[in-house]
């Protein structure tokens, strides 16, 4: 771990927190102040309509509305969202939602609410959620910083990048590493969620014993219970032998499913059970094996999305995602992207006996400016080509714009129909933008992330599209 001086961007500013119970407000309200180490900032309110009083006199800079609090204000909770977004004055609101209401968390959003936390939810979560909502919409400045000067962690445990988000991911995984419970890692492809887990497991208590990791993606469907819990011989063709399943060579470590939305929905209520019982059974016995893991699981798709389209069980879910991990993208912390750039330049250079003097000005800034689609994974492509293209001397933009044939690839060629002559048969643009967003999502095997890279928008923008057609079909 290596550390510069500097200082850490904890959050502050004008808070309101709306909240069932004022005592339940009172508990969780200390708990952020801790985190935040603000103690005056915190304004609580006992019901959404004690909020929208306070809101028609004051300005906050951030809502954190439990969407369970707000009945007195209207019995939908995302009409009472509505009610709070109109007399927000263009504060950041975050949405708690409680457990099992998928629904009421997606109806925040529609409302205008920014994000949304599922309960139970502590203040380190809080104040990290807030962190890159803050950051996400452009204004860390105005909700303050206070906080005492940390040294900067520049890099920990396979992870490199000095941002705020950073610091906040390294004190994260630093306190979730020495607890048991389940970890729920979301990201973009690229941000490093392979990397956390292991950082997870190398941090923590169970460092001696193995780490596992399963990919649910990779693994044909009717393999994947077997690879998960193991085989007894002649359970089926090709079982010639019987065989450990990750989650009992992991006993004693880290079992790490990555991908988990991919799993067969029959194999995740029989994940619910490992979960619920810490037993296991090989496909063909009956008899059930004690074994104790820590389960981290990672997925690049959204968990909300994937449980309304019932791709993914909601009650799992709730077991796995105890404490969330999530991965800003890189473009929301260019401020990493020179210190990578470095870390990989001087990797790949030793490892390929080259000498680099360095990098130009211009270089370094068409660098810090790029997007970034691929995250961390395509900035470290992209310097290993450098690399390997290149024989020495200073990196320019030139040499980048060489080797930077990931931005060149085409989108993807998504089939659009001539248009015909028949003047009924044009589809409304809403539904002409859904096929090509369905499809190029389809090219992609399902993964939005590439898809919208593909397609030059964010992947945000295709989950709010892809509300808007659900919408658009419920009410039609
Ligand atoms: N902050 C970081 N510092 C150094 N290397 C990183 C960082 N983040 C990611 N990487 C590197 O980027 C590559 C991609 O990381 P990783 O596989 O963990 O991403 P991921 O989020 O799991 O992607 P996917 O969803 O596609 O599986 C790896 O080579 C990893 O070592």
């Amino acid at each position: 771990m290596t550390m510069t001086s500097g200082s850490d961007n904890a959050l502050c500013g004008q808070l309101l927190l709306i909240d069932a119970d004022a005592a339940c407000a009172r508990q969780t309200g200390s708990t952020l102040r801790e985190a935040l180490l603000v103690a005056p900032r915190v304004t609580h309110s006992a019901g959404g309509r004690a909020a929208a009083d306070l809101l028609r006199k004051t300005r906050f800079d951030v809502i954190i509305a439990d969407l369970d609090s707000l009945g007195d204000l209207s019995p939908s909770s995302e009409d009472a969202m509505q009610r709070l977004v109109r007399l927000a004055q263009g504060a950041l609101i975050l949405a708690v939602a409680g457990t099992g209401s998928v629904s009421a968390a997606l109806g925040a959003m529609r409302a205008g609410a920014h994000d949304y936390v599922a309960k139970p939810v502590s203040g380190p979560v809080l104040v990290g959620r807030l962190a890159e909502l803050a950051q996400r919409h452009g204004r860390p400045r105005s909700l303050g910083v206070e906080a005492e000067p940390n040294p900067v962690v520049t890099d920990f445990a396979g992870f490199v990048g000095a941002s705020s988000a950073m610091q906040f991911l390294y004190e994260q995984i630093g306190r979730v590493a020495t607890s048991s419970a389940p970890v729920f890692i979301t990201g973009e492809s690229g941000t490093g969620k392979d990397v956390c887990a292991e950082a997870l497991h190398s941090k923590g208590p169970r460092a001696g014993n193995r780490f596992v990791a399963i990919n649910c993606a990779a693994i044909p469907r009717d393999l994947m219970e077997s690879e998960l819990f193991g085989v007894v011989r002649g359970a089926f063709t090709g079982a010639h032998d019987d065989r450990k399943g990750a989650a009992e060579l992991a006993d004693g470590g880290t079992l790490f499913l990555d991908e988990v939305g991919e799993m067969d929905l029959s194999l995740q209520s029989k994940l619910l059970r490992f979960l619920q019982t810490g037993m296991i059974s090989r496909v063909g016995e009956t008899a059930a094996r004690k074994v104790d893991v820590r389960v981290i699981c990672a997925t690049n798709r959204n968990p909300m999305q994937m449980i309304a389209d019932r791709q993914f069980r909601e009650d799992l879910f709730y077991r796995l995602h105890v404490l969330p991990i999530h991965l800003p993208p890189l473009r929301q912390r260019p401020s990493d992207v020179m210190i990578l750039t470095r870390h990989f330049l001087a990797r790949y250079a030793r490892e390929e006996h080259k000498t680099f003097a360095g990098i130009t000005q211009d270089a370094a800034q068409h660098l810090t400016a790029a997007d970034w689609p691929g995250n961390v994974r395509q900035l470290q492509n992209l310097v290993r080509r450098l690399v390997v293209m290149f024989d020495g001397g200073e990196i320019t933009a030139a040499m980048i714009e060489a080797a930077d044939i990931e931005s060149k690839v085409a989108p993807a060629q998504v089939p659009v129909e001539a248009p015909r002559a028949d003047r009924r048969s044009i589809l409304p643009m809403w539904q002409q933008e859904q096929r090509i967003i369905e499809d190029a999502i389809a090219t992609f095997g399902g993964n939005i992330s590439m898809a919208a890279a593909a397609l030059e928008i964010s992947p945000s923008t295709i989950y709010r599209k892809r509300q808007s057609w659900s919408d658009m079909a419920v009410a039609g």
